[in-house]
């Protein structure tokens, strides 16, 4: 497998790709859009920053990528939704930078009080001039943080070192949380009357763009400073251009821009203005960071695995991860099988957990069930990424539930398919740790395992059934490795499920339809 890597993503953090075995990594500075698309259908896995926007175009191109590797947080350089639609996962590095941000916002705020850039060019420019450079104490100041997740939640905790009073605008975290903190909850209008220092610390959707705008800065105090390591947008840099040129803010402090690179901003023309050129997250500690976690997330991706900073499927704990881990292949099998002997065009699908699996996070396992399901049937790629997206789209209504009354079994997953012509169900368990077992089709009682080639036989209960299968398979010179039946009543309706060492010819398939009390024939490979 062969992985791009651009971007200049921290060589020490990718070792984690050149020791893995069958991986091939190329490292290139920059390419252009044009350059990927001739280029990425050589590639499973590409991994850059923020520069190298990864595109509808380019990954409409990318026949073999099943991954995209963020060395950061934001993702808003990648198309995610067009990599989704294809089933390319897309991984990101949430954590490995949020200290330097932090620190980044830190130093951004000291400069502003202190005029420390402005008054370095001043003495490199031959002046010793101390009037123009009289700064404010952070002591007693109110810092407004707008967005307390990961860095709003360490720019407070620094804040709060340097006794400032710390409050925040951020509506999907609680009270409690806020408390932790020591920070006081207001509302953004609040926050914007209150604060002396205001800095944003929140993704740029469409609620967040120009957050900041002319409406936001005719609230705020006179002599307002502003911070931005965020994202560009979130502040309007025309209003903030206005706010500066009336006097109403006092100082602002871009890390980021609308338009990136931007070497000749408006914004420029203030001396109260400073600029960094996106280096937030450019540290030694937080690059080798992100570019370890990138490459883990990578690696695991192209091995299949289940990774832990997934941004197109649900993200699913090291805990929860291993509790259901075994039940993932079990899952996937279910729903091969529940493909492969369903008739009719389905519309529904039904996953109840139970036992064990009832109180555990167990969308994962419905996602297995849809990939194992929809593999069978499509001819394009189906994976964890695109399962779920895939099953809407044909229209298939999935429904997830967990039973918490006492099971026979000590964990059991069921999965119930509907189409236009007929409704099976399928039990399945694990045994010890690992040994899985098919218990249960449409309440009939078998033990199989779910593996290999199978044929599943319906038929009425009676004798001359079970011989003659078994002879026209064995006169084929097909080996029968395990033959389960199962009835409800003596005489009625019973199931047969056999596992065989190779695929039955369709001729005998045929054979078998005709023998009486046969009620069908499926053949299943898992
Ligand atoms: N300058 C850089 O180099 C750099 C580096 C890393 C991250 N970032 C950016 O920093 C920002 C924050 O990153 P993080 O890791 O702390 O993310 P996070 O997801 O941990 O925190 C974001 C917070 O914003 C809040 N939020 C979302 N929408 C909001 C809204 N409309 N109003 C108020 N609050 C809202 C969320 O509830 C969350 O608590 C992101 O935009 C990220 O891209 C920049
Ligand atoms: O890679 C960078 O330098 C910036 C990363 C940053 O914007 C992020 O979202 O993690």
């Amino acid at each position: 497998m062969k992985v791009l890597v651009l971007d200049g993503v921290e060589e020490e953090g990718l070792k984690a790709l050149r020791q893995e075995p069958g991986i091939q990594v190329d490292v290139k500075d920059k390419m252009s859009e044009d350059e990927l698309v001739a280029a990425i259908g050589d590639y499973d896995g590409i991994i850059v920053r923020s520069a190298t926007k990864v595109t509808a175009r380019i990954i409409e191109k990318a026949a073999r990528l099943k991954v995209v590797g963020r060395a950061g947080v934001g993702v808003d350089n990648i198309d995610v939704p067009a990599a989704t639609a294809r089933g390319i996962l897309v991984v990101n590095a949430p954590e490995g930078n949020t200290l330097a941000v932090a620190e980044h916002t830190i130093a951004m705020m000291l400069s502003l009080a202190r005029n420390i850039p402005q008054a370095n060019a001043s003495l490199r420019a031959g002046k010793w001039d101390k009037k123009s450079f009289m700064g404010v104490e952070l002591r007693g100041k109110v810092l407004g943080v707008i967005g307390l997740g990961r860095i709003g939640s360490a720019v407070a905790k620094r804040a709060q070192g340097m006794e400032m009073k710390v409050v925040a605008y951020d509506p999907y975290i609680n009270e409690e949380k806020a408390g932790l903190l020591g920070v006081t909850l207001l509302s953004l209008e609040e926050l914007l009357k209150q604060a002396d220092f205001i800095t944003v610390h929140l993704p740029l959707t469409r609620e967040s763009k120009y957050m900041l705008g002319e409406k936001a800065f005719s609230l705020m105090k006179d002599g307002v400073r502003i911070i931005n390591c965020a994202r560009g947008g979130v502040v309007d840099e025309q209003a903030l251009y206005n706010a500066m040129k009336s006097g109403k803010v006092a100082g602002a402090a871009l890390d980021v821009f609308e338009k990136e690179p931007n070497t000749d901003s408006p914004l420029f023309e203030f001396k109260n203005f400073i600029a960094t050129p996106h280096l937030g997250a450019s540290t030694q500690e937080a690059q080798l960071s992100v570019a370890t976690d990138v490459a883990r997330e990578v690696v695991a991706a192209l091995k299949g695995e289940l990774v832990k900073n997934a941004v197109n499927i649900p993200s699913v704990s090291p805990k929860v991860l291993a509790v259901i881990k075994p039940y993932l292949s079990l899952a996937e099998k279910m729903g091969k099988f529940a493909a492969q002997v369903i008739c009719g065009r389905v519309n529904k699908i039904e996953a109840t957990y139970s036992g064990d699996l009832a109180g555990q996070e167990v969308s994962p396992l419905t996602t297995a069930i849809l990939k194992g399901f929809l593999d069978s049937i499509l001819q394009e790629m189906v994976n964890f990424v695109n399962a779920p997206l895939l099953a809407k789209k044909r229209g298939i209504n999935v429904i997830q539930r967990q039973e918490t009354e006492e099971a026979d079994y000590a964990n059991l997953i069921t999965v119930k398919v509907k189409s236009d012509q007929e409704e099976i169900s399928v039990a399945g368990t694990i045994f010890g740790k690992v040994d899985q077992r098919i218990v249960s089709i449409d309440g009939y009682h078998v033990d199989a395992v779910p593996e290999g080639h199978m044929l599943y036989i319906p038929h009425i209960d009676k004798p001359r059934i079970i011989g003659p299968v078994g002879n026209l398979i064995g006169t084929h010179n097909i080996n029968i490795s395990g033959m389960q039946v199962g009835r409800k009543v003596i005489g009625g309706k019973a199931v047969m499920l056999l596992n065989i060492d190779s695929p039955v010819p369709e001729e005998t398939m045929a054979e078998i339809a005709k023998i009486d009390g046969v009620l069908g024939v499926k053949s299943v490979s898992i």
